[in-house]
């Protein structure tokens, strides 16, 4: 139930089609907390809304060490952790604004800090370098282990979806949210729909899970199929696409540094020696709007 009745102004962007309603918190009145999770389900509705793969609130930071705070919900309105392509956008929002003229600038979120540094062509903004920090392989998820106790990178998984129970090999780790990563020798095949909400909602995951069905076209890049916890299928997933590029180097499917491939477009990704992520994408516009539901 949304109890904020007023006009509110909102942006929104996209990474590659991952799109995100942005309510600038530094220059608009932002609604209680327990609004939240119902206006992010109320503006994300195609249909009754405007229409997103969420809602992302830009604030003040609470951290003294952070420039800004990010808070994502999803469609659903439930709270994510972090939203790799919704960051790169915030990212670039925030300088067109003037809210900084730094180009490498902390952002707290619910994954703990995370740097993103602008690529600029004069004063526009052609694309976003993030420091994702550094992946876990168990968070509340399936515990990765093997046989003898070892930590295991891949284990198996009995889902059951659509009446149908099959064994799938996956890796799951925490890119500070959540993520699954199965890999599949025919993406196509892989019936996302039916999948998904079983990968989503499976006893394994009390977090519920963010799922990538990935196939490796050679060492450097793979493609990706995405279902995302609380939105569904969407055209791309930057925490997810970090979760792959780490689970492909760990299980030796691909090289440190991926192009990863997803329905919107492609993400470079690295997993570097200092043990943090580095993801690289766009971060694009779509419009401004007044969400006034009278
Ligand atoms: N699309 C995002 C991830 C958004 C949050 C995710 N659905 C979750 O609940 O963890 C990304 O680009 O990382």
């Amino acid at each position: 139930m949304v109890t904020e009745r007023r006009p509110i102004r909102l942006t929104k962007m996209h990474g590659l089609g991952n799109n995100y309603l942005f309510l600038d918190g530094l220059a608009e009145p932002v609604p209680p907390d327990d609004d939240l999770p119902a206006l992010a389900r109320a503006v994300s509705d195609r249909n009754f809304g405007i229409g997103s793969d969420g809602l992302i609130l830009v604030l003040p930071p609470r951290d003294p060490g952070a420039r800004f705070r990010m808070r994502i919900f999803n469609a659903d309105g439930s709270e994510g952790e972090m939203c790799g392509n919704g960051i790169r956008c915030l990212a670039r929002l925030v300088y067109d604004r003037g809210y900084t003229r730094e180009t490498e600038f902390v952002v707290e979120t619910g994954a703990g800090p995370i740097r993103p540094r602008l690529h600029l062509d004069g004063h526009r903004v052609t694309g976003v370098t993030v420091d994702m920090g550094v992946p876990r392989l168990e968070r509340g998820m399936i515990p990765m282990a093997g046989p003898a106790g070892e930590q295991a990178v891949e284990v198996p998984l009995e889902v059951e979806a659509g009446g149908e129970r099959s064994v799938f090999t996956v890796t799951a780790l925490s890119m500070g949210n959540p993520h699954c990563v199965v890999f599949v020798d025919d993406l196509e095949a892989v019936d996302l729909e039916r999948l998904g909400p079983a990968f989503e909602h499976h006893p394994a995951f009390p977090q519920r899970v963010n799922t990538h069905f990935t196939r490796v076209l050679n060492p450097e890049r793979v493609r990706v199929r995405v279902w995302e916890r609380g939105s569904g299928p969407t055209l791309a997933c930057g925490t997810g696409a970090c979760a792959v590029a780490v689970a492909g180097a760990l299980t030796g499917r691909t090289g440190r540094r991926v192009t990863v491939e997803l329905p919107g477009g492609s993400l470079e990704v690295e997993w570097a020696g200092d043990g943090h992520v580095y993801m690289t994408g766009p971060a694009a516009y779509i419009g401004d709007v007044v969400y006034d539901p009278h």
